[in-house]
C-alpha cells in the first residue's frame, strides 16, 4: 500500500464515517463506537473531506481537523483518521468508493452516516450508485430520527433495508443493503461549537 493510505486485509470489515470534522466531537466518538459494535465492524476509518461538495463555505485546514480528531480520539486502535480523499483526489462519496473498492480488494466497507445525512442523501452525486455498491450504516441523530426513515433515499430503497436486528449482518451479503440503528443520541454538531466559539481555525 501507497504511503500514507491506511492498511486493511481482505476480508476485514472497515466502515468508513466521512466528514467534515470542523471540528470533530463527542458525537463523532460515540456514532463511532455505536457503529462498531452494532454493524460488527473490525475498523472505522473517519475520512476527513477536503470540503463538502454542498457546502458553500470552506472548512478549517484539513490538517488542523486531522490533528485535532486525533488528539480526540486519544489512540482508539480501531479508529482512524485518513486524509484519503485528499490523497485520492476525490470530493464526491461515489468516487471515492470507487478508488477504494479498486485499492482494496477484497476489503467489505461500509458507509456510514448519521440519520441527518439520509435525508439529503438523495441529492448527493450519483447516489444510487453507492447504494448499490456499498452497505449503509445509518445512525440516529436527535431531531432526524423520524425524517431519515421517510427520507426520499429511505423509500426508494425501502426494500433493501435491513432490520435492526440484523445490523451485525450489514456489512456481509449482496447490495443495496443499508440499516438505521436507534443509539444513545448526542445533540453536539460542528456547527454549533463553531457558533459558540470553540473552534478556533488557524
Ligand atoms: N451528534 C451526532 N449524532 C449522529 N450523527 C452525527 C452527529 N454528529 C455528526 N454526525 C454524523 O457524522 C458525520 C460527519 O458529520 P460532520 O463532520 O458533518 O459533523 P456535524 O456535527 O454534522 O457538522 P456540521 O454541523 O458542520 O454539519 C455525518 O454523517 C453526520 O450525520
Ligand atoms: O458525494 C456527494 O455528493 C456528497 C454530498 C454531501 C456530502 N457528502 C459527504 O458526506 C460526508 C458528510 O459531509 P459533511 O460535510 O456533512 O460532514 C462527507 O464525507 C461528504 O463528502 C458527499
Amino acid at each position: 500500500m501507497k504511503q500514507g493510505y491506511p492498511i486493511a486485509r481482505a476480508g476485514q470489515r472497515i466502515g468508513l464515517l466521512g466528514g467534515s470534522f470542523d471540528p470533530a466531537h463527542d458525537g463523532h466518538v460515540l456514532i463511532t463506537r455505536e457503529a462498531l459494535r452494532r454493524f460488527g465492524l473490525d475498523r472505522i476509518w473517519w475520512v476527513v473531506s477536503p470540503g463538502n461538495p454542498l457546502k458553500a463555505h470552506g472548512p478549517a485546514p484539513l490538517a488542523q481537523r486531522m490533528a485535532q480528531a486525533r488528539r480526540l480520539l486519544g489512540g482508539d486502535p480501531r479508529v482512524e483518521v485518513t486524509d484519503i480523499e485528499a490523497r485520492l483526489g476525490t470530493r464526491f462519496t461515489a468516487d471515492t468508493l470507487r478508488s477504494l473498492r479498486a485499492l482494496y480488494p477484497g476489503v467489505k466497507f461500509v458507509w456510514l452516516m448519521g440519520a441527518d445525512n439520509l435525508v439529503q442523501f438523495d441529492k448527493w452525486e450519483q447516489w444510487r450508485e453507492i447504494m448499490e455498491t456499498v452497505p449503509v450504516g445509518v445512525l440516529a441523530r436527535p431531531g432526524w430520527r423520524t425524517e431519515g426513515r421517510y427520507a426520499r433515499a429511505a423509500r426508494i430503497y425501502r426494500a433493501a433495508e435491513m432490520p435492526f436486528w440484523a445490523s451485525q449482518r450489514l456489512a456481509e451479503g449482496p447490495t443495496p443493503r443499508w440499516c438505521f440503528v436507534n443509539i444513545p443520541m448526542s445533540r453536539l454538531s460542528s456547527t454549533e461549537i463553531r457558533q459558540s466559539g470553540g473552534w478556533v481555525r488557524d
